[in-house]
């Protein structure tokens, strides 16, 4: 990891940017892909299957006796650490409930926001380098909780056409019974537009590499709603020299193994535990299988020397990181200045693996700086907020000649009309 000390802040744009892609090459291959499954469904889903994932795929969706299958083959202590994770991931998120209230703006004029279940929703989940069958607590157990009524899981198979036991177990364990053995983009294209055999839906979600991260925006653009673009994981650290150095490698490797196109970054005050990360970095990273991945995003990645907490905050508040930790003594008050993160982890004993598994938060959030203007997943994600009102006769009295003067002055007689025929309106006996 290269170190900047002191960087002007003219210096900032260039040093917080991320590994760069080449997104108009992306977003050609990728668009002809999507193109090719709105077209052809089935049929070039399984092409591509083949293509990215030398597979050739009989049947698309998983079956019953291959849940059975897996549940049967699945180590009891994992089983056990996924129960103890879906417990806390749906206490958090049932917690995020709230109550329609019915708001009086005017004697006569209520007005109150109902939330409604999403009813079509597609759940991606990344299974190109690892399985993540964590995602599906993150992604299946909100939409449940919301009480979307039909619910498809895409994830890509190994070459034998398998899909991980781990994944089928988590997934039948929240009640998802639709899933189907496709990755990449071709199953963003198969969710968005559907197939003779995958259902459309009206929203994806789920984290991806940069082709399912590219796939979602584009049939984003073509009217499918999407979750946020979640693509590589990244991490910022502000430490401060009461961290522990080792800890702070730990967590910086643990983002970077996910995949080389990955970013971490640590931000620090205090130049004296410079030299013991890196030495920690080092030595941690050589008893890692995924050592070639996390070596290669460290590429991408920086060690930023600056003068204090103010100057930290702002720099990466201008990184906006996926996850921010706080490795320092004043780390609850540190928090107060954040104002672009995916998800903030506080404190030396607050690793970001907790989030990633099992303490209750969403571990789907905004990366690549979207952090800026869009919140991880959430119980709202899966929500849509319907506002009702109702006027009674007195209600529109009260507030018809606001109605009628607004409608005026915007040159729109018949909403001004809409108002004017009822306040006139004599009834009938
Ligand atoms: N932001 C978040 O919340 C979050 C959460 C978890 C994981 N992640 C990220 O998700 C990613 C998972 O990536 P992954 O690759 O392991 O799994 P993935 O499932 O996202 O992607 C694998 C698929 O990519 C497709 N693909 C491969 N090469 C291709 C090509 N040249 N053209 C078109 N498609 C191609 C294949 O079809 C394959 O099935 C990582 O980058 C990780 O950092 C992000
Ligand atoms: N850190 C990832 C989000 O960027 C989520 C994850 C899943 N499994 C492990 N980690
Ligand atoms: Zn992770």
């Amino acid at each position: 990891m290269q170190v900047f000390q002191y960087p002007e802040k003219s210096a900032w744009p260039e040093l917080l940017q991320r590994p760069v892609l080449d997104t108009t090459a992306l977003e050609t291959s990728v668009g002809n892909i999507l193109a090719d499954v709105k077209q052809n469904g089935d049929a070039a889903v399984r092409k591509y299957a083949q293509q990215f994932d030398k597979v050739q795929l009989q049947q698309l969706e998983v079956t019953p006796a291959e849940f059975s299958k897996a549940a049967a083959s699945l180590d009891p202590e994992l089983k056990k650490a996924i129960l103890q994770a879906k417990h806390n991931i749906e206490v958090f998120h049932k917690a995020q409930q709230e109550s329609s209230r019915i708001i009086e703006t005017m004697p006569g004029v209520q007005c109150w926001r109902k939330a409604v279940a999403i009813e079509k929703v597609g759940l991606y989940i990344p299974g190109g380098s690892a399985p993540l069958f964590s995602t599906i607590l993150m992604l299946g157990i909100p939409a449940m909780i919301a009480g979307c009524k039909e619910i498809v899981l895409c994830t890509p198979s190994n070459a034998a056409g398998e899909v991980h036991p781990a994944v089928l177990f988590t997934a039948e364990q929240i009640g998802l019974e639709r899933v189907f053995k496709i990755g990449g983009v071709q199953a963003i294209g198969a969710m968005a537009y559907g197939t003779e055999t995958v259902p459309r839906v009206h929203k994806i979600f789920g984290p991806g590499n940069q082709y399912v991260t590219c796939a979602k925006q584009l049939v984003n653009k073509d009217g499918v709603a999407i979750d946020m673009p979640a693509g590589p994981s990244e991490v910022a650290v502000l430490a401060d020299d009461t961290c522990v150095p080792a800890f702070v490698a730990a967590d910086l490797l643990s983002q970077a193994e996910h995949g080389p196109d990955s970013q971490v970054l640590l931000v620090t005050t205090a130049e004296s535990i410079i030299e013991p990360v890196q030495k920690e970095v080092a030595a941690q990273l050589e008893q890692l299988p995924r050592k070639d991945i996390a070596a290669r995003a460290l590429e991408n990645s920086r060690i930023i020397l600056v003068r204090d907490n103010q100057e930290a905050m702002e720099l990466l508040n201008a990184y906006a990181p996926e996850h921010l930790i706080v490795a320092c003594v004043d780390d609850i008050s540190i928090a107060d200045a954040v104002v672009n993160a995916g998800s903030v982890f506080l404190g030396n004993y607050s690793p970001e693996s907790a989030g990633d598994y099992a303490s209750g938060t969403n571990h789907t959030l905004p990366t690549n700086g979207y952090a800026t203007a869009y919140s991880g997943v959430s119980l709202d994600s899966f929500l849509k907020k319907i506002t009702f009102q109702r006027l009674s006769q007195e209600g529109l009295q009260q507030i018809g000649a606001t109605i009628e003067t607004m409608a005026a002055a915007e040159g729109l007689d018949a909403h001004k009309q809409a108002v004017t025929i009822r306040l006139n309106y004599k009834a009938k006996k």
